[in-house]
């Protein structure tokens, strides 16, 4: 059944609600305006709107404890991590470590979210610990209040079109998972006004295989009844749009690898590092957006204006891209595994500033894969992976990055035949499924370049720790400033931002000069 929008419009009694205070900032102060509470007449009718206190920094959540999201409750605004990495820094050279606290709640803008129960009572929300016991979190601190408006709307909708969640022993159900995205980009606001107003975009992931199998009647009426009740002509435009992703493996893998746009825009953006960004469900977005622009506005100070630059971890490119944007870079090479990204990039790019010269390109390839190939021809090298961290054959290309320059040099200076023609099979796929923007010629003797700077962005303290130390074991970096983001408050992690230079750290000389007498 084709999907058709309906006109009828129904109430919208779920809508988004914000604490009083949205920030408090420790180390770095950093304070936002507390974003006004919505119109009386518009409060949900669960007590949902809760006054936190700056003072003690509680997560004040009713989901604490039985949910797997937060592991802490107390001063959120310095997870214990945090004496941890100042004290890490300093002993590696860097004693101005600073951490921004950013917002305490409603921060994630992104959530998957496991489908259980039954139609008449479904359960949206994370895993309990060590189990498949799905806890229902209506009421989440940690997400944008529009997240729980949507998650309730989507439970009404289950219930009115008697959805069968997914019966993960039998196999059988409907629904699996639903991951909610909020774009808090509506140029038609004020700024103020954007980050409350987020809508969403919803991923229904249907355990079937595709849109034509059997069950893709209750799929269309459930996307056409939250379109109804929080699409554009509902009384408060909660629903951005309406996706479906189709999975039917037994495993725990969330997505499959089929996507569906059903209802809504297309095309969902996001502004952030000073740059308009596209980014389909399917490619990964990071879930704290407004940590994440002040993640990325701190890095730029750390690329000098005109560096070619590789992004290597790429995703959609936002983070090569912002840097293409603010630091006229003249070159950006981005490199990522996941080919759903591509699409994100290619929009992206449509709407970079007209001031923007930089040759660009993205690259569907393994970064872990011959990892020197791509950072020859960049002074700056950026890198932002999984929480597992750096693949081995990256950290071993890095650490030998000083002897690979020398080989460059001593091979550009005796070979006078020209270029080689490329053979390896892994670089030709990645060129065939690249994306080339700009017509700048790379610099003079670029295939002699490597990155003099090294920027690694972590989500995973551990790993970084590890992967840290082998970088700096041989000299052949040194660590020249870090910084922390708060971008899972509730939980032990936080996002590193670390700036490491090529060759060992230069003795600070301890003796006073001489007075000229
Ligand atoms: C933490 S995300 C960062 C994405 C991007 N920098 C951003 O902030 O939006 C890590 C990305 O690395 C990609 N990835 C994982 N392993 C990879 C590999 N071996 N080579 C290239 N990309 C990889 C993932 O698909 C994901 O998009």
């Amino acid at each position: 059944m084709p999907l058709s929008l309906c006109p009828v419009s129904l109430p919208l009694s779920a809508r988004p609600s914000f604490p009083l205070v949205s920030c408090y900032a420790t180390t770095a102060v950093r304070s936002h305006p507390s974003p006004a509470p919505p119109p009386a007449q518009t409060l949900p009718p669960s007590p949902s709107f809760t006054t936190q206190s700056p003072l003690t920094g509680a997560l004040q959540c009713p989901h604490f404890q039985s949910c797997s999201g937060c592991t802490h409750e107390l001063n959120l605004h310095h997870p214990i991590i945090v004496d941890e990495a100042t004290n890490f820094f300093r002993k590696h050279g860097v004693s101005d470590f600073t951490f921004d606290s950013c917002s305490l709640w409603n921060w994630r803008c992104r959530a998957k979210l496991a489908v259980r129960g039954s139609s008449t009572n479904p359960l949206i929300g994370l895993y309990q610990e060590g189990t498949h016991n799905v806890v229902d979190i209506p009421h989440c601190k940690a997400h944008h209040p529009s997240i729980n408006a949507a998650v309730e709307l989507l439970k009404r909708g289950i219930a009115e079109m008697k959805v069968e969640p997914y019966e993960e022993d039998e196999g059988t159900g409907d629904l699996r998972y639903v991951q909610m995205a909020v774009t808090t980009y509506n140029t038609s606001l004020p700024a103020a006004e954007r980050y409350k107003n987020g809508q969403v975009q919803i991923t229904l992931v249907w355990n079937s295989r595709n849109e034509n199998s059997s069950g893709s009647d209750k799929l269309n009426a459930l996307a056409n009844f939250l379109w109804r009740n929080g699409g554009p002509r509902s009384n408060f435009h909660l629903v951005h749009s309406v996706w479906a992703n189709f999975q039917t493996s037994t495993s725990n893998i969330i997505f499959g690898n089929r996507w569906r746009h059903l209802l809504g825009e297309k095309d969902f953006w996001e502004h952030v590092g000073g740059i308009d960004v596209s980014l389909a469900p399917s490619s990964f977005g990071q879930a704290n957006t407004r940590a994440f622009d002040i993640l990325l506005r701190k890095l730029q100070k750390y690329v000098p204006y005109g560096s070619s630059v590789v992004d290597l971890y790429a995703g959609a490119g936002v983070i090569g891209l912002s840097l293409a944007a603010t630091r006229k870079c003249r070159s950006v090479k981005c490199i990522e595994i996941n080919k759903e990204s591509k699409l994100s990039f290619e929009k992206t790019i449509e709407r970079l500033p007209d001031t923007t010269e930089s040759s660009i390109v993205w690259h569907h390839a393994d970064a872990a894969k011959e990892p020197l190939s791509w950072l020859v021809g960049s002074d700056v090298v950026v890198i932002d992976p999984l929480r597992k961290g750096l693949d081995a054959s990256l950290i071993d290309a890095l650490q030998n990055i000083s002897s690979i320059e020398r080989k460059a040099l001593s091979s550009s200076k005796s070979s006078n035949s020209g270029a080689k023609e490329e053979k390896r099979p892994w670089v030709l796929r990645a060129r065939e499924n690249s994306v080339q923007v700009g017509s700048k010629t790379p610099p003079e003797n670029s295939s002699q370049l490597v990155p003099e700077t090294l920027i690694y962005i972590s989500c995973g303290w551990e790993r970084f720790k590890e992967d840290c130390k082998s970088l700096l074991s041989n000299k052949a970096w040194h660590l020249e400033k870090a910084h922390g983001f708060n971008f899972f408050p509730g939980t032990h992690s936080i996002e590193v931002l670390a700036v490491f230079k090529r060759g060992p750290q230069k003795k600070k000389s301890g003796k006073k000069k001489k007075k000229r007498s």
